[in-house]
């Protein structure tokens, strides 16, 4: 078993703040958290400092996602299984630790050229979480949601988080393709009850660091469906309509970010009983909607 227990934040870095700004706390509903980084944004959706932290600069791309451990032995356990990999993680100094709101935490790249942070020791916001439209985000244990990250070699990438990082596999789509390139296969991956808090979509042209999508769960299916207002009223490329998947059982949509890869927003995800658990191979994604807009 993992000794990650879940996902804990994302770091995003961003060339139009206004328009982030706009998304997040005007349409989707985050609300608006404070930290030690003056020009950033934070969008908190529980009493972490914020879940998701949009920075200012010269490209949009993921600066960091980070996974979460119980204390600091968990991480040294992950840190010698990394090193074990043949991979140098570097220590975040005090400073990045600080602006982080964390204890302390390692830095390196997967294999698929995402940078990932591994921390513990998160400080809290206790101050209300006031979302403007009264949304309420499910994570806990559960974390933040999930991350679908673009990789070049998919099984160099899914062996490091099940082999390295002790991910547990949870399932599988096999995307069409043409059969010269043999099974090509999107890969969920699960740290916790949540059914998947990551997925590696294989993807040889898309260039490094990249993201396809972070889910965040509300509580209700009326959050998703103002928020899907919200987001058609706002003029937003909706990359898919409302859909229930196959395998998390997730009623969701899918809207284009201002960073240029997607928000999925939520609910009524499943909850994983490991005891009886078997990694099964979805062959629809979604039993109904989820039509997939990729025009733009
Ligand atoms: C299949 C599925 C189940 C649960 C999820 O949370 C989830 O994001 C997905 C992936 C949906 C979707 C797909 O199946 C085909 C390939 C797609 C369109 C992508 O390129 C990104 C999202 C992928
Ligand atoms: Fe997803």
């Amino acid at each position: 078993m993992t000794d990650i227990s879940s996902l804990g934040y994302v770091r995003i870095r961003a060339t139009d703040m206004d328009a982030w700004r706009k998304f997040a706390f005007e349409t989707i509903g985050f609300a608006e958290g404070s930290g030690p980084e003056e020009d950033a944004l934070y969008l908190r959706v529980d009493e972490r400092i914020g879940r998701i932290v949009v920075l200012p600069g010269d490209v949009d791309r993921v600066e960091a996602v980070g996974w979460e451990v119980r204390d600091h032995l968990g991480l040294q356990r992950v840190q010698a299984a990394v090193e074990a990999a043949g991979i140098a993680p570097k220590p975040l100094t005090q400073e990045e630790a600080d602006t982080r709101r964390v204890e302390a935490g390692i830095t390196f790249e997967a294999p698929g050229g995402t940078p990932l942070e591994i921390f513990h020791g998160p400080a809290l916001d206790h101050s209300p979480v006031a979302t403007r439209f009264g949304n309420r985000f499910v994570t806990g244990a559960l974390g933040l949601g999930h991350v679908v990250v673009p990789v070049s070699d998919l099984d160099e990438a899914y062996r490091f988080y099940a082999e390295t990082l002790g991910f547990l596999p949870r399932g599988a789509f096999r995307l069409p393709a043409p059969p010269e390139h043999g099974p090509v296969r999107l890969r969920f991956m699960g740290v916790n009850a949540r059914h998947h808090s990551l997925a590696l979509l294989p993807s040889p042209d898309l260039k490094s660091p990249a993201l396809v999508h972070i889910m965040v769960e509300c509580e209700t299916l009326d959050e998703v469906g103002r928020a899907l207002d919200r987001v058609m009223e706002g003029g937003y490329h909706l990359s898919s309509t409302l859909g229930r998947h196959t395998n998390d059982k997730m009623v969701s949509f899918y809207v284009r970010t201002p960073g240029g890869w997607d928000l999925e927003v939520g609910c009524a995800g499943m909850l994983v009983d490991e005891k009886a658990y078997s990694a099964e191979e979805i062959t629809a994604d979604s039993y109904w909607g989820h039509k997939w807009d990729f025009s733009s």
